[in-house]
């Protein structure tokens, strides 16, 4: 697996403070509040359990899993649900979860979603943000990491469902892409 990657973009110890710095800032944000914290399967899984250790005021949580790139680079621009969240999000205030915003389908589509469910309120925070892939005009709340015009993996973003266990982010050699 390790083999695979061309070069790594952030490490594990920049990966580990930025979450512990975005907890701290979560935490002041929501003091006195208890948040939905909704995690987007899958690829925030991993973001998910480092981040809400890192939040200190109680939060409930849920999931959602949604998917829309398949085992392509590209995505569909369709947004399947797989699995809707089990509890309702009328009145409360709502932190939407994600590993990544490329071209914001994916997150326009839950935020109205949410909207249309009468959330309270909805904030995002995102560990990553590839700006250059937009197609729909949409911004986190909260981010992580600015990343450069690149198909990235690891901790929690796939190539067609691999190398989601990287600790680290990086980029695939070329020829590892069918696509
Ligand atoms: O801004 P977008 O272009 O919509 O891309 C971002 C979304 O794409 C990925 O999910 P994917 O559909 O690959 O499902 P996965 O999380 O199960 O890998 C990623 O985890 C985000 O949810
Ligand atoms: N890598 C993995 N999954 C993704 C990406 C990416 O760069 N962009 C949107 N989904
Ligand atoms: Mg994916």
């Amino acid at each position: 697996m390790q083999n695979d990657i061309q070069e790594v973009l952030i490490t594990e110890e920049e990966l580990q403070q930025k979450i512990k710095e975005l907890g701290r800032t979560l935490s002041e944000e929501y003091a006195g509040r208890t948040p939905l914290v909704i995690c987007v399967l899958k690829g925030a899984f991993i973001f998910m359990a480092d981040l809400v250790k890192a939040i200190t005021v109680p939060v409930e949580m849920d999931f959602m899993a949604v998917s829309s790139y398949g085992a392509s680079t590209k995505s569909s621009g369709v947004v399947k649900i797989i699995k809707d969240l089990d509890v309702s999000v009328e009145g409360r205030d709502i932190l939407i979860v994600e590993d990544i915003i490329d071209s914001g389908l994916t997150l326009s589509y839950l935020i109205e979603l949410l909207r249309n469910r009468n959330a309270a309120t909805i904030s995002v925070v995102t560990l990553f943000d590839k700006p250059s892939g937009r197609t729909v005009n949409l911004e986190a709340s909260y981010t992580g990491f600015v990343l450069p015009d690149e198909f990235v993996v690891g901790y929690g973003l796939d190539y067609a469902e691999r190398y989601r266990n990287l600790p680290y982010v990086g980029v695939l050699k070329p020829e590892i892409y069918s696509n």
